[in-house]
């Protein structure tokens, strides 16, 4: 396999994904205690999908994430479906779930994105002034989150952002929406330069589903269009890369 040029990879590889869940959990809690010790918040964008079902589960029933200061904590999502909140489909409905209503995190604190709004517009701008008075931000500034949790998909999508979309070129906005044309459901997302300006990135990677994805986007040129989480690249040092075996095979030399 051709070495990766990353030096500045930051790969912390599990056993399995129960293990995944397990660190993923770590990095929650631990980023939570030194945002909230450091300037009394946490703000933490999630992301939705398969991979951090698990991690949700434990967030609702751990000791250790029982022991977060919830009242502290602003949740937000990096991305979302346009659906109801109780939808299958939905990335707030899978936290809604798993974790939500068992950990002590005021209503005020939960920003959702609504995705059951039909005017998507309307949508992005509800997200972005939340956004915006949680940040405290003047015109034109981007949010700088505490901690994003991220997925990747066999596209090397990450949050909604896709493949040859034309979200990947919008750095005005802090959220966009995203069409699709056939079959898939629209969705709603954050911008990858709110992406990059995080303090810290969780990409969490499980299954042997991803591996050979994860070995292409680790050897090949960046290319941010061909694989949207090439969109981290510039920031890697700030991004932990949370990988099970199974996804891990094919990198024989990390
Ligand atoms: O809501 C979503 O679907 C996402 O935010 C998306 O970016 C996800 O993280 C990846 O598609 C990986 O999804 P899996 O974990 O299901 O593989």
């Amino acid at each position: 396999m051709e070495k990766t040029r990353h030096a500045k990879l930051n790969l912390d590889r599990v056993d399995n994904a129960d293990r995944l869940a397990e660190r993923a959990l770590d990095v929650f809690c631990e980023d939570a205690s030194r945002a909230i010790q450091e300037k009394g918040v946490f703000t933490v964008a999630l992301s939705g999908g398969h991979t951090p079902v698990r991690f949700f589960e434990l967030l609702g029933s751990s000791e250790q994430a029982n022991s977060v200061k919830w009242d502290s904590v602003h949740l937000f999502w990096v991305d979302e479906r346009f659906v109801s909140p109780d939808s299958e489909d939905s990335n707030y409905g899978l936290a809604a779930s798993t974790f939500l209503d068992k950990v002590g995190i005021p209503e005020q604190n939960i920003h959702r994105i609504s995705g059951e709004e039909t005017e998507y517009s309307k949508a992005v701008d509800q997200y972005e002034d939340q956004i915006k008075s949680v940040f405290d931000l003047a015109a034109g500034e981007k949010p700088q989150f505490d901690l994003l949790v991220l997925g990747m998909g066999a596209d090397g999508h990450i949050g909604s952002l896709y493949p040859n979309s034309v979200v990947l070129f919008d750095t005005e906005d802090i959220v966009s929406p995203v069409y699709f044309m056939g079959e898939n459901i629209n969705r709603i997302t954050l911008t990858y330069p709110v992406i990059r300006k995080a303090e810290h990135i969780l990409i969490m990677i499980s299954g042997r589903g991803k591996a050979e994805t994860l070995r292409d986007v680790l050897t090949s040129e960046p290319d941010e269009v061909r694989y949207p989480v090439h969109t981290l690249w510039p920031i890697l040092e700030k991004v932990t890369w949370l990988v099970d075996q199974e996804a891990a095979q094919y990198l024989e030399d990390y």
